[in-house]
């Protein structure tokens, strides 16, 4: 089975969260994603985050504070979700990769698509923010 290591970034701004619409065509398609994505070989965990979010959503991230470390089995895969709060960083987001994008309040998160795994991460940020 194989298994992913991702970084992932909440990127907050004002109680409000970005997130990004996977592509219908990839794992967990057509769901609402906190942006991020595969830690490669050689590269920490930090270094994955800054990276996928320059990538992905064109910041520069000056600061993640952990937040969440998620396994979950997908059945089909296998994920680690490492997972950091970004509220400081340079740039204004947007997707770069034609994604749907979107700034969504912390109290409406709830009712999105998000993949399974995400669930934890709701409970962790509303824990977080309480
Ligand atoms: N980025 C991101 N991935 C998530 C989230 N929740 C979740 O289960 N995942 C899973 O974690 C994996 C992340 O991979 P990814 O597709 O973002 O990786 P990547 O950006 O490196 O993609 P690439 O392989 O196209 O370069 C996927 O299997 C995805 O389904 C989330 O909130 N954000
Ligand atoms: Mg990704």
């Amino acid at each position: 089975m194989k298994q992913v290591h991702v970084a992932v970034g909440v990127i907050v701004s004002d109680q409000a969260v970005f997130l990004t619409r996977r592509h219908a065509d990839v794992h967990q398609g057509g769901k609402w994603e906190f942006p991020g994505g595969k830690v490669e070989s050689g590269e920490s965990v930090a270094q994955a985050l800054h990276r996928e979010l320059q990538e992905e959503i064109a910041i520069d991230t000056l600061a993640g504070i952990p937040l969440i470390k998620i396994e979950h089995d997908y059945g089909d895969k296998q994920v680690i979700l490492d997972v950091f709060i970004v509220d400081q960083y340079q740039g204004e987001p947007t997707a770069q990769e034609g994604q749907e994008e979107g700034w969504f309040m912390l109290t409406d998160l709830r009712d999105l698509d998000f993949p399974e795994a995400n669930v934890k991460i709701i409970d962790a940020l509303e824990q977080y923010y309480q």
